[in-house]
């Protein structure tokens, strides 16, 4: 039982198929930031991030256990590991998506929505989990869940430790697309395909603006937006896009 990385086409996968529920390892964080850092290639388009059954049940408990018996700079040190993941993911040029089959936990919660988009088996159920270890939420876990949810009920989230289902987040529009048990990555695959079509260029500019516009100003983030725009119709991108609406046609962007 392993976490590897694997090219498929344009995407980059990262399998955590680890034992104990997906539990997250060292592995896991060198794995997804080598995706990261191959997502800067040109031919790269997608990263998807699986598991097994269950995608990730975050940090190992019995290895926290341990950590008690550090010094608190070193228990900081372990948690900055995986905040630099998170960064770096919040810096891919490509999307991300997450193919969740039976569920994530603490800081499977927190890696699954830094992804763009959540393709979950039907049943999988997503828990916060740390208050029930007597821990507190990491991997921005709390920023995502007090900007996607209401306060309430990410406070139910994360106070109470409940789990919510992939049916409750796809109403909400977290989790894009149900599937069938077994066959969320094949979905993802699909997905990804889709994304690849689009113009890539353009893609890494919005995903920017949408991951920047989250800790921003309106004024800050119509500089940005100006700036971004002006970039955008001076790129070969635009000018397929606007010549195939023209012509009455799908847009071909350069594969
Ligand atoms: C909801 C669950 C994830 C899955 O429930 P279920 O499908 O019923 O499976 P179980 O029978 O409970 O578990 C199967 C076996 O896996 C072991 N296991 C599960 N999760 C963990 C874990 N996180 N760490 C270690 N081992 C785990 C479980 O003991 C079973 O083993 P045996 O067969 O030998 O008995 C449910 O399992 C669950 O709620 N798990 C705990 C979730 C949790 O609290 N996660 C940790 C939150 S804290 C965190 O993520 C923190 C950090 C901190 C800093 C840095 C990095 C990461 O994380």
């Amino acid at each position: 039982m392993t976490v590897r990385l694997e090219r498929q086409g344009s995407s980059l996968i990262v399998h955590n198929s680890t034992e104990k529920r997906g539990a997250i390892t060292p592995d896991l964080y060198q794995t997804i930031a080598a995706a990261m850092e191959q997502a800067r290639a040109p031919d790269i388009r997608c990263v998807i991030l699986t598991g097994g059954d269950f995608f990730c049940a975050g940090g190992n408990l019995k290895v926290l256990a341990t950590r008690a018996a550090l010094a608190p700079q070193e228990r900081r040190a372990k948690i900055e590991i995986l905040h630099d993941v998170i960064r770096a993911m919040h810096a891919c040029p490509v999307p991300i998506i997450a193919a969740v089959e039976g569920g994530a936990a603490g800081a499977g919660l927190s890696l699954t929505l830094a992804c763009d988009f959540i393709v979950a088996s039907r049943g999988a159920q997503f828990t916060a989990a740390y208050v029930k270890a007597g821990l507190t939420p990491d991997g921005g876990l709390t920023h995502a869940l007090s900007r996607l949810l209401p306060r309430q009920m990410a406070m139910q989230l994360c106070l109470i430790g409940g789990a919510i289902s992939a049916e409750q987040l796809h109403a909400l529009g977290i989790v894009f697309q149900l599937s069938p048990i077994g066959e969320t990555l094949g979905d993802a695959h699909k997905l990804a395909e889709q994304l690849s079509r689009g113009p890539a260029r353009a893609q890494a500019r919005i995903r920017q603006l949408l991951n920047e516009a989250q800790d921003t100003t309106l004024s800050d983030q119509l500089d940005r937006e100006a700036a971004f725009m002006a970039e955008a119709q001076g790129d070969s991108e635009a000018a397929i896009g606007i010549q195939a609406f023209i012509e009455k046609r799908k847009a071909e962007f350069q594969l």
